[in-house]
């Protein structure tokens, strides 16, 4: 009797890391140090970590640049280490500097790109014209590009990067530097690639950016995966407390330290900071405090609860402001304050 095999996995991951270890020379710990993760196909994944925490490097390894002490690494189901052509062919590279040939123009860095990966000439100028079309760049085709705004090489250098019809594209901090047009034109561009079925790989400091584009998130520091996760996941995971801030002032006969007792008192508050120091106005007679919402506690419901606080007590309401935590106090509370 034959039996079908049954494959658990029957997708296999766009990226896959295991066990990765790269110590630079002369370094005392290693840039990246046992890094594993999967980049799902189709997925922009955002790759967030503090400078230097071996996200670069991580990369550089993906990319066949960079060759690592220990682990694996596959993209597009290839290992870079045993097949770094292959691997090449099947990824697109858009690094951080702008690394365009100056003395082509805008046409021909697109077609050299594709003719070095084996494409025909002129399957290249077609392909070549469809993207400077997609990417607003089509009336510069004859441009030299040491002209371009950084926009514009941005846009070219990811034209550029699929040419050859990558699996997956690696964006090294795509919109740094750029002004928010250029920053949106790009956003929607990544978009547009994951729409086709492109995956993604993007490095960024920019947390807006990571939780606007990326389907999952992994944060990663002293060469370490910290967390990973989509941007809810990762908030309700490593950040889950939102804050309704109060300012007040007590009736006369009430004291400030009173009334934040009142405060730190109402049902539903897991913790208090005492912000009144943080106040340039700190000598007036308001007290200033952010209430930290308990687990599944509904912002309205506090509030309500906090006004008939101020109500019974006489105290009138300065100001009131309700704050939803983000993926930047997620980073901060993984890793930290410290300046790298
Ligand atoms: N070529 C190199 N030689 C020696 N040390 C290096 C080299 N490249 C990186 N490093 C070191 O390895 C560590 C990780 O650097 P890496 O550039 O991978 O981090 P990163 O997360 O990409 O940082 P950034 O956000 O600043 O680009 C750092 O301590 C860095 O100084």
């Amino acid at each position: 009797m034959t039996t079908t095999p049954t494959r658990l996995d029957a997708t296999p991951a766009a990226v896959s890391v295991r066990d990765l270890v790269k110590k630079y020379p002369r370094r005392p710990v290693p840039a990246v140090d046992g890094l594993s993760l999967e980049v799902r196909p189709g997925e922009v994944f955002g790759f967030l970590g503090p400078n230097g925490a071996g996200k670069s490097t991580t990369i550089g390894v993906l990319t066949t640049r960079v060759t690592p002490d220990s682990g694996t690494a596959v993209v597009a189901g290839v290992d870079v280490a045993d097949d770094p052509v292959t691997a090449r062919a099947r990824i697109g590279v858009v690094p951080q500097r702008n690394n365009l040939d100056r003395s082509l123009s805008t046409m021909d860095n697109l077609v050299c790109h594709a003719t070095y990966h084996g494409w025909s000439r002129r399957d290249s100028r077609r392909r070549a014209a469809e993207l400077l079309e997609e990417f607003g760049l089509a009336d510069r085709a004859r441009d030299r590009v040491d002209v371009f705004s950084g926009g514009q090489v941005q846009r070219l250098m990811i034209a550029r990067a699929l040419m050859h019809e990558p699996e997956v594209l690696f964006l090294d901090e795509p919109s740094t530097g750029l002004d928010p047009q250029a920053r949106l034109f790009v956003w929607e561009r990544v978009r547009a690639l994951r729409e086709r079925g492109v995956t993604v790989v993007l490095t960024t400091h920019d947390m807006d950016e990571a939780a606007e584009l990326s389907d999952r998130i992994a944060v990663v520091d002293h060469g370490k995966l910290l967390a990973l996760d989509d941007t809810d996941g990762l908030i309700r995971r490593y950040a889950d407390h939102r804050t309704l801030a109060v300012s007040a002032e007590p009736a006369p006969g009430d004291t400030k330290p009173d009334l934040g007792a009142a405060l730190a008192a109402v049902d539903g508050v897991a913790k208090v900071d005492d912000t009144t120091a943080d106040s340039a106005d700190a000598s007036d007679h308001k007290v200033r405090v952010r209430l930290h919402l308990a687990t599944g506690e509904d912002p309205a419901r506090l509030l309500q609860r906090v006004m008939g606080v101020l109500t019974a007590r006489g105290a009138a309401l300065d100001d009131v402001h309700a704050s939803e935590t983000t993926l930047e106090d997620v980073f901060i509370n993984l890793t930290g304050r410290g300046l790298r």
